[in-house]
């Protein structure tokens, strides 16, 4: 509730009240309820402790402190349910909440829909290290995954990517720690998928839960295309940046039958990975469509994202093999 507020805030200062859309994830009812004071109060804490930093960031503090209400309002702005015309600001304030709370990966997500199609997306990943040498793989014997570990807790922990549809590639840049002094764009560099395409040697993503993607499908895919290596779960987002960044090559979401994927949980992502020379579709080997409001309709089956279109085809062509003869 706090970054949507903040985050609602901001938008409405710089684009007006009226000419904002926002379409994002948590409503307001809960926080209004009399159980939900002192969570209430935090917000509004929280809300306004971000705000006053605004100008570290080039932005405009509020004249005064907001109050309860006006941070309410802000948060209920976040009402719309996007479509196929006009522009749509897509929110995921908290992406991965069980990795936020965990203390594990977790991303803010934001992306700008234009006339249904996304031409802005951003991703801020607090606890993914800027650079792939400050982590490792670490092999989980038990469960059997592969596990994402800092090396150690240093200042290079916490970065944002982003993308633009009009300006070339997708760029990354330090999250701002403390009183470090934000240095965009000097510190913002060009990332780029990797180019890896034997299936021997990449490495794919999936979520960490099995409730969220089934985990037995994909190693049948896995195995079946021949990728060898143990997959790396990660929570949110987090698995759009590994793949934009070139630390993984494949990320694949095959959600429970009757789940339906919400556009602000893809956005910002395939932008980026589009941007970075990435292919994302669904599993039919379709564009996700961002047209139809709340929910990617028409989503086959699952979700699809390559570094390449070599393994892609690939992948595409094994969910078109194994599919009738798995338990979905
Ligand atoms: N049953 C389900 N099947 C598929 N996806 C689900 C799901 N329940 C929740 N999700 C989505 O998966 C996201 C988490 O992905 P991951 O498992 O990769 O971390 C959640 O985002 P939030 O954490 O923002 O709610 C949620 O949108
Ligand atoms: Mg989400």
């Amino acid at each position: 509730w706090s970054v949507q507020a903040t985050v609602s805030w901001i938008l409405s200062e710089y684009f007006g009240r009226k000419n904002i859309s926002i379409v994002a994830e948590e409503d307001v009812q809960t926080l209004s309820t009399p159980d939900s004071r002192s969570l209430l109060s935090a917000v509004v804490k929280t809300v306004n402790e971000c705000l006053a930093e605004a100008p570290k960031y080039g932005l405009q503090s509020p004249a005064r402190e907001l109050g309860t209400s006006e941070i309410l309002e802000a948060i209920s702005r976040c009402n719309s349910t996007g479509g196929p015309t006009g522009r749509h600001w897509v929110l995921d304030p908290v992406d991965g909440t069980l990795g936020f709370v965990r203390g594990d990966q977790y991303a803010v997500a934001l992306a700008l829909i234009e006339n249904g199609e996304v031409i802005l997306g951003v991703l801020g990943c607090p606890n993914y290290p800027l650079k792939k040498e400050c982590f490792h793989y670490h092999y989980k014997v038990s469960t059997p995954k592969l596990l994402l570990q800092p090396c150690s807790d240093t200042l290079e922990k916490g970065c944002v990517i982003y993308a633009k549809k009009s300006c070339n590639g997708a760029w990354m840049q330090p999250l701002v720690h403390g009183d470090k002094k934000l240095e965009w764009p000097n510190s913002a560099s060009l990332i780029q998928v990797s180019s890896i395409d034997d299936p021997a040697h990449a490495i794919f993503c999936e979520p960490v839960e099995k409730r969220n993607s089934n985990h037995s499908f994909t190693a049948g895919l896995a195995h079946s295309v021949g990728l060898r290596k143990q997959p790396l779960r990660v929570y949110s987002m987090v698995k759009y940046a590994a793949i934009a960044r070139g630390d993984a090559e494949i990320f694949m979401k095959f959600a429970r039958t009757g789940y339906r994927e919400k556009i602000w949980d893809h956005a910002a992502g395939v932008i980026i990975v589009e941007a970075a020379g990435g292919v994302v579709t669904d599993a039919g080997g379709r564009p996700l469509d961002f047209s139809k409001g709340v929910y990617l309709e028409g989503l086959d089956r699952g979700i699809i994202v390559c570094s390449g279109p070599i393994l892609h085809e690939k992948i595409i062509g094994a969910v078109y093999a194994s599919w009738d003869s798995s338990n979905l």
